[in-house]
């Protein structure tokens, strides 16, 4: 089915800023894995098709037992192991997507996103096939030169800060991995740059939310029960 869209949904990370021997995408809030709120938006979402998790080797079962099962995630096609980095893991998902005419590439320590993100990046990568979503910056933002002295402030009108999904035509962003993994490869730390670089591809910037956070240091997690307990309550 060429028209399908799959969900690719990264939880194969160590977490090492969490400093936490659980890994953090499977540290629960409100009694839930990080991992699973994400995973039951893309269940629920009329938009998506088939959803893979990408997790360690050695997580394998555990998430297709206490996720897949006991969350009855029935659009979860496959869960595999991923690689030493974010963008391994992403190769690895793409690899492991059946025909596909989309891929919504997201982070399972986001556990925020909901149904009228989904959309807006549906919506978003209509128009060149690379859509991310993210939200305009709060703060002033400074560059700064290797000895940590500003070299540039950029139109704070002009700055985002990226989130995930990052949805791409699985065609263009599977060739732009490919393409990059040829190369010598650092730094990379979202997909929209691999297709910035690796092609002439423009990518559409569409609103996510301040409270599509990511997860990463131990005080996310504070943040996040206040999210849920706001969530839980409307
Ligand atoms: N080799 C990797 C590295 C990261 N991720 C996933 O990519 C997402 C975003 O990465 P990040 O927040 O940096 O997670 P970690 O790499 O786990 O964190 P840290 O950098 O603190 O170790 C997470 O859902 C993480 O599980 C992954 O699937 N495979
Ligand atoms: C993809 C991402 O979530 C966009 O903000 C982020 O870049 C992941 O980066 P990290 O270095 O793995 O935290």
């Amino acid at each position: 089915m060429k028209e399908k869209t799959t969900a690719i949904v990264l939880a194969a990370g160590q977490g090492k800023r969490m400093h936490s021997k659980i890994q953090k995408q499977f540290l629960e809030i409100q009694g839930h894995p990080v991992l699973y709120y994400s995973l039951k938006c893309f269940q629920e979402s009329p938009l998506i098709h088939d959803i893979i998790i990408v997790t360690g080797e050695d997580m394998i079962s555990y998430c297709k037992r206490e996720i897949v099962e006991r969350y009855q995630l029935t659009k979860v096609s496959a869960v595999i192991a991923g690689g030493k980095e974010r963008y391994d893991s992403v190769y690895k998902g793409l690899l492991a997507c059946e025909e596909c005419k989309y891929v919504f590439i997201h982070d399972g320590a986001r556990p925020f996103i909901t149904e009228e993100i989904l959309e807006r990046g549906m919506f978003g990568v209509q128009e060149t096939g690379a859509c991310v979503v993210g939200m305009p910056s709060k703060d002033t933002v400074k560059v700064a030169d290797e000895a940590d002295f500003v070299s540039e402030t950029p139109d704070r009108k002009r700055v985002w800060t990226v989130q995930t999904p990052q949805i791409f035509s699985y065609d263009l962003i599977k060739k732009a991995h490919e393409s990059i993994r040829k190369k010598d490869m650092t730094a990379i730390t979202d997909d929209a740059m691999v297709v910035e670089q690796e092609s002439g591809v423009q990518v559409r910037l569409v609103e996510g939310s301040y409270q599509n956070i990511k997860i990463t240091t131990p005080e996310d997690l504070d943040v996040a029960e206040v999210f849920l307990k706001k969530i839980e309550k409307m």
